[in-house]
């Protein structure tokens, strides 16, 4: 057997009496989709900031094709190794953006930093094409580009640096539905082009149905469920996992039946559910 694309093993992070996140453990194939789904405080994106490096753990270990990742990096070559191995997509990527630096030139700046030798000019063209941005936008600061167009630059420099993992984190929450699905269906086709492995952080089931292939569901920091998504999310084991399922607004749901499924969500955050926990 191949080793996986990336391996945690027990992660387990607290703050304060908070345990944020509490011994999960997960497997991404080289090429696979994993979701990490739950409500508000489950401790989705604690997880998604230590695969990435951005938070320690205070116990468990991330591998990367076999390779435990350390949890300090020491030097310039370390430190752009680590970030070839994950790259992180956020929310909103007016703030991961120079609002000073114009497109083509964040993609340049990333490329001289991790491909020195290389002409970048062929490889920002492709990057663009990649992500689906004109040549137009190629001059254009961030504040001039619509929020979809946003994220396939911050998609773009993220897939510079030939990522063995991207961290998406709510990456198209703030997107309305039809750029949303614009953004999934690319993601998807670069998927299908490479080996990347991708690793979704949100609290929306819809994307989780439509780009990833395996979920874990988490509560409490813990995970509750886990599983091929289909699996999960047609014939859900835990009652937490069919408590989402159950919020998930549907087509005709009036304003006051949406409102009761989110306060029912958000009391079953805070307190426990009776069943098999
Ligand atoms: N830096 C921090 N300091 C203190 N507590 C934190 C910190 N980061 C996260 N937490 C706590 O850890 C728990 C998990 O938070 P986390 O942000 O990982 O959850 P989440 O599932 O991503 O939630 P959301 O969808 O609201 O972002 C929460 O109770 C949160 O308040």
């Amino acid at each position: 057997m191949p080793e996986p694309l990336l391996h945690a093993d027990g992660l387990s992070r607290s703050f304060g009496a908070v345990r944020a996140v509490d011994e999960v453990s997960f497997t991404l194939r080289e090429g696979g989709s994993l979701g990490i789904v739950g409500g508000s405080g489950s401790g989705k994106t604690t997880t998604a900031r230590i695969v990435v490096g951005l938070e320690r753990a205070d116990a468990g270990e991330i591998r990367i094709r076999g390779r435990a990742r350390p949890a300090r990096v020491r030097g310039r070559a370390q430190r752009l190794a680590r970030a070839r191995e994950v790259q992180m997509v956020f929310q909103d990527p007016l703030l991961s953006l120079d609002p000073r630096t114009g497109v083509e030139r964040v993609l340049r700046e990333t490329l001289r930093l991790h491909f020195p030798d290389r002409d970048p000019g062929p490889r920002i063209r492709e990057l663009l094409d990649q992500v689906g941005l004109g040549t137009r936008a190629a001059d254009a600061l961030p504040r001039e580009l619509s929020g979809g167009q946003r994220q396939r630059v911050a998609l773009a420099r993220a897939l510079a640096v030939e990522p063995a993992v991207l961290v998406l984190d709510e990456a198209v929450a703030a997107l309305d539905v039809s750029v949303q699905a614009q953004i999934l269906n690319l993601l998807a086709d670069i998927r299908r082009r490479t080996t990347i492995g991708y690793l979704f952080i949100t609290h929306d089931l819809g994307v989780v149905r439509c780009v990833t292939d395996e979920i874990l569901v988490m509560r409490h920091g813990r995970v509750v469920e886990a599983g091929a998504t289909d699996q999960v999310l047609t014939a859900p084991e835990h009652p937490y996992t069919r408590l989402l399922l159950e919020s998930v607004p549907r087509p005709g749901w009036k304003p006051d039946r949406i409102a009761t499924a989110r306060r029912e969500l958000s009391s079953s955050q805070t307190s426990p559910l009776r069943r098999h926990e």
